[in-house]
């Protein structure tokens, strides 16, 4: 009985959760675009000095809308999603990634174990109010088959395009939410491996019992475009610094950033365009909160990138890496000066 009860409430509390994100959402974009962001979209955001529009050579793009000075914070950004690297899921923050230090300031507030014996753990009240609904659907699954699968493959989208599927179930986002970002072009190859690992995605979540009318949206077409999507926005997110302490022994001693603590996906970020000696440059400090810096003065008006690779590679690998994960071939001034 109590089960048939709750059979028929959880589809009415998906409904009003969705109802309530959406009305959320059209306040935020109402907040933050003066018109579609689709087409040529201009997108000024409330209280920072950039708006997004058309390049001429490369789609969309960040640009100033005043003078910004050399170091200046010109905005920050939240994750739109996160997902830890495997190691790590029970050393950092579920949702910020952050460093959890057991005995220290950045604990854990809160925690959930996972069906297959996975640890979610939050490290502030903020985190886990973003992220509890999803990592409720997520932790009724047993995801070993497919965490082996992308362990053993070398794969971090797969986790992320995971995450945002119950991200979906939970109502805690829309299905259609990535359609805006510019996906990649997929070659033969790699869709025959993505069908496979689609088909782990629908088996473990059947598996789960999770409501079917709640993963309806879960086709191999859904799981492919954000997936490439996924795979031309997401940052490999690396601390600067753990704690304050961290900080300061990076600063003395020039520590360069630690390993991936894993990946995230932010909306307004993913405009930025790409430059060999970029103006602009993404900083995670103790969380995957993105600040992002001015690397010299910007004029008004001028094009905001950051470079997508490290900078300090030879002009050849550069334009092999850009050309095979971004598809496109740089004609930024250093290349064109083989620099
Ligand atoms: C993260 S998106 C940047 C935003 C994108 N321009 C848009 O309209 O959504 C990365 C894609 O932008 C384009 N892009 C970025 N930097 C570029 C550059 N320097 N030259 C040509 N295309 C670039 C490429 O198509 C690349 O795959």
């Amino acid at each position: 009985m109590l089960r048939q009860v709750s059979s028929q409430i959880d589809p009415l509390l998906f409904e009003i959760r969705r109802t309530f994100r959406n009305l959320q959402q059209t306040c935020t974009e109402a907040l933050f675009c003066t018109s579609s962001m689709s087409a040529e979209a201009v997108g000024a955001r409330a209280g920072s000095p950039i708006k997004v529009s058309l390049t001429d050579s490369a789609g969309r793009g960040v640009f100033t809308t005043r003078n910004i000075g050399s170091g200046e914070l010109i905005h920050t950004a939240k994750p739109l999603l996160t997902h830890p690297s495997l190691a790590l899921s029970d050393q950092v923050c579920c949702y910020c990634l952050k460093k959890l230090d057991k005995d220290g300031s950045s604990g854990i507030f809160s925690s959930l174990k996972g069906e297959d014996g996975t640890s979610y753990c939050f490290c502030s009240e903020e985190c886990r109010d973003v992220s509890k609904a999803c990592c409720e659907v997520e932790s009724k699954a047993d995801w070993s088959l497919y965490h082996d699968h992308c362990r053993a493959k070398g794969l971090k989208y797969p986790l992320m395009v995971k995450r945002f599927a119950c991200m979906v179930i939970s109502g805690a986002a829309s299905a259609d939410d990535l359609g805006i970002l510019q996906p990649a072009r997929l070659l033969p190859g790699a869709v025959s491996q993505m069908e496979e690992e689609f088909e782990l995605l629908k088996r473990t979540l059947l598996k789960a019992q999770i409501d079917e009318r709640l993963t309806g949206f879960l086709t191999k077409q859904w799981y492919m475009g954000v997936l490439a999507r996924i795979r031309i926005n997401a940052f490999r997110i690396e601390l600067v610094a753990a704690s304050y302490k961290d900080l300061l022994v990076s600063a003395t001693a020039s520590v360069a950033a630690q390993a991936a603590v894993g990946n995230a996906l932010y909306m307004l970020p993913s405009f930025y365009n790409h430059d060999c000696d970029p103006n602009t440059h993404i900083v995670w400090i103790d969380s995957a909160f993105a600040k992002l810096k001015a690397l010299r003065h910007i004029e008004e008006g001028e094009e905001l990138r950051i470079c997508y690779l490290d900078a300090s590679l030879d002009c050849a690998a550069r334009q092999k890496l850009l050309s095979e994960g971004f598809g496109f071939h740089c004609r930024c001034f250093r290349c064109l000066s083989h620099d």
